[in-house]
């Protein structure tokens, strides 16, 4: 930590170690917000973060923002040193949390041996156990009241074991104590689970590589290899960088990095994720990111910063617990008050229960309801190649009505194939359609402009001539000069606008159309040259997908740029409704008119390329395609493993987590309603009210760790 007064621009996130549940989030976000430099805080307990903004104008004051978190007694940590996933998760025994439960549950032990051996000692032994376990928690509750925030939960441990102390219940305190302990243990727990399953992630790339030089390999550190540098990957190894195949061939499992589960064939060309396993060539590959920028890491970091923003649920209950303990506090006063003045209720009598009250008011299980289960779905989800941005998204997706899907390269496998190439001048001829039309979609990346450019090559060699001014129509296709000649290869529907359309050529476009094709038609002023078929499968999963998207009760429609016809040809085998013909800008229309009319929250899908209007104007905007810096970075969501399938997973998924939090809302309330009104009413005791709560506590920590067991099969996509 630096002493000197630095300024940082807005908005950063501070590693923090020490914070491991609501309470400490809400410590240092009430902490923060009084500093005149902060607007925002959100601290997360899941990722071990705090994320601040600036207000307009102002900057951060990172020196004292850091010692006020430091005075609350959590560590910043220098974030160059810390890389994500590379935290520390040590067993629970040997987190300070851990030790005080041994700690205290051991003097407790001893108190009761004390009390049937020595009963003469009295309640001694229990009243030295409390102040043992009551130390650390007295400590937090006095740094949060300097803070300024005096309703904290360590504020109602303290007074309540105090009170009982005070009335002679020293058995009842240390138990309390120690139960509590237990308690912020326990959710300790459930954020380190969540957070191991992502960081475990970060394992799957090895930590050495056979670094090519001059041919000959040499073990290096992988995270010292540089864009450019060349690495061989024998058979069986785990690639130890993103890269693209020089040279060799080989079936790669991506499984762990995208949860696709057939491994793919790779060849010469085509990228290559680190953390995925070479099955059985060798391969050279050339490294195209470091390690700190490769997709594994992008992903651990998205979804710890996912896990870090809260979902609005969980935003609700920091706000219900901030006016509930006060209120709290309120009533506990009324109740140790109000019946000695006006009954003949003892004083002690009214105090005790008073203190049961404040005991069993603890919002802890509710505090940790949300958070720990949106951090399990967020991993949950990454595992499998379901990429969320955030409990907000999380929470979003189960509640789609309708989704939107492209066709091209989202419901079909964007890779099409040349099936036609036809001449429809009399001069011309097949080849020289196909020459110049790969002339001018040689920089295009539209997935026909790929495929238009692989077939040419594959047939006429390295003969394409080079274009000049070649610019993309988007959404139509493109132009360019190619030998002197003013070309245009453009989809049949533009036709009329470039050139004459005859009878003939007309009737030729029907037909291919007819039979599900996308058509690319190459003219020259007034001349329409020729043209070129492509057919595009869909994807092997695409029908079961959206099948399951109809069990889930969410409708699917696919809103497509191509044709109107091939786009018929396909919605008929897939079973959905379609449009055709729209042009980027009319699928964001049709997402806000579905709005306007009250059909949402609307999905779209898209394969992130030229879909950026809808999928920004859908509630949910997810991406299609593995491991593309497009779908990483601009979407909400994001398929890694290119599956239709995927959509219903995440909704799936989504529901799932939801009614976790429901369960775990539920549970937490019905315990605490429960037992406030008989303790209240005297029908209960300390006793039970302390046990309600710890039982609380860990019905909805393991309800929430249940859900890191999620299983995908049973929504058969
Ligand atoms: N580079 C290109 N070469 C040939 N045709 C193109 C090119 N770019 C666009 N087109 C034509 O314009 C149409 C619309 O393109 P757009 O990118 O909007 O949709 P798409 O990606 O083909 O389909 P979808 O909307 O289902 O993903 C394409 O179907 C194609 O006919
Ligand atoms: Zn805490």
């Amino acid at each position: 930590m630096s002493n000197t007064t630095s300024t940082t621009a807005a908005p950063t996130t501070l590693r923090v170690q020490g914070m491991d549940c609501g309470g400490c989030e809400r410590k240092v976000e009430s902490a923060l917000t009084r500093l005149s430099h902060v607007e925002h805080v959100s601290a997360s307990s899941v990722t071990g973060s705090v994320r601040l903004t600036a207000p307009p104008g102002k900057t951060l004051q990172r020196a004292e923002i850091e010692s006020t978190i430091n005075a609350l007694g959590y560590q910043v940590i220098d974030e160059s040193v810390a890389t994500p996933g590379a935290k520390e998760s040590a067993p629970w025994w040997r987190t300070p949390k851990g030790r005080l439960v041994l700690v205290s549950g051991a003097l407790l032990a001893l108190a009761w041996a004390l009390k049937f051996a020595w009963p003469s000692l009295g309640t001694w032994p229990f009243v030295a156990a409390t102040v043992v376990g009551l130390v650390p928690i007295v400590q937090r509750a006095g740094q949060a009241l300097k803070m300024g925030n005096p309703f904290t939960i360590e504020m109602l441990m303290s007074i309540a074991a105090l009170g009982a102390l005070a009335i002679n219940a020293a058995a009842e305190a240390a138990v309390v104590v120690f139960l509590f302990a237990v308690g912020e243990m326990l959710e300790g727990v459930a954020a380190a689970q969540a957070r191991r399953s992502i960081s475990a992630l970060s394992q799957l790339t090895p930590s050495t590589a056979r670094l090519l030089e001059q041919g000959e390999p040499r073990e290096v550190a992988a995270a010292s290899l540089v864009p450019g540098q060349r690495v061989q990957v024998r058979p069986g190894d785990r690639l130890p960088c993103d890269g693209s195949i020089i040279s060799g061939h080989s079936s790669i499992d991506e499984s762990p990095v995208n949860g696709e589960s057939v491994p793919r064939e790779k060849a010469e060309g085509e990228a290559v994720f680190a953390g995925t396993v070479n099955l059985d060539g060798v391969l050279e590959v050339e490294v195209t990111r470091s390690a700190e920028n490769n997709t594994i890491a992008r992903v651990i970091q998205l979804v710890e910063e996912a896990q870090a923003a809260k979902a609005p649920v969980a935003r609700f209950i920091d706000r219900f617990a901030f006016y509930y303990m006060p209120a709290v506090v309120g009533v506990a006063l009324l109740v140790a008050v109000v019946p000695p003045l006006v009954s003949t209720m003892l004083w002690s009598e009214s105090i005790y229960r008073a203190l049961a009250l404040l005991l069993i008011a603890c919002p802890c299980a509710l505090v940790i309801s949300t958070p720990a289960a949106v951090a399990a779905g967020l991993s949950v989800g990454a595992r499998h190649g379901l990429l969320m941005k955030g409990g907000a998204v999380l929470e979003q997706l189960g509640k789609l009505k309708r989704v939107a899907l492209d066709k091209t390269g989202t419901l079909t496998a964007g890779t099409p194939a040349v099936t036609e190439v036809e001449s429809l001048a009399a001069d011309g001829s097949a080849a020289d359609v196909l020459r110049l039309a790969a002339a001018l979609e040689q920089g295009a990346s539209h997935p026909l402009a790929i495929a238009i450019s692989d077939y040419a090559r594959q047939q006429m060699g390295e003969k394409i001539p080079i274009v000049q001014g070649a610019r993309a129509l988007a959404g139509q296709g493109v132009a360019g000069q190619v030998e002197g000649r003013e070309l245009i290869l453009v989809s049949p529907r533009y036709l009329q606008r470039f050139s004459q359309r005859s009878d003939e050529v007309e009737a030729r476009i029907a037909t291919l159309e007819a039979q599900g094709k996308s058509l690319a038609v190459l003219i020259e002023g007034e001349r329409t040259l020729g043209l070129i078929a492509l057919r595009d499968e869909p994807r092997e999963d695409a029908l079961r997908g959206l099948q399951a998207l109809e069990r889930l009760g969410v409708q699917a429609i696919m809103l497509s740029g191509d044709n109107a016809r091939s786009v018929a040809v396909i919605a008929e085998r897939l079973g959905i409704e379609a449009e055709g013909e729209l042009m980027p800008e009319d699928k964001a229309q049709r997402v806000r008119q579905w709005q306007a009319q009250g059909l949402g929250p609307i999905g779209k899908v898209g394969d992130g390329i030229n879909d950026a209007p809808a999928l920004a104007a859908a509630e949910v905007g997810i991406a299609m395609g593995s491991g593309t810096d497009v779908a990483l970075e601009t979407a909400d969501a994001a398929l890694l493993k290119n599956r239709v399938s995927g959509i219903a997973e995440m909704i799936a998924l989504s529901r799932a987590t939801m009614r976790n939090v429901k369960t775990n809302v539920a549970l937490a309330l019905g315990f605490k309603a429960l037992f406030l009104v008989s303790t209240a009413l005297g029908i209960t005791g300390m006793w039970v009210a302390v046990m309600a709560d710890t039982g609380a506590t860990v019905l909805v920590t393991l309800n929430a760790l249940h859900l890191l067991r999620y299983r995908f099969n049973d929504i058969g996509a």
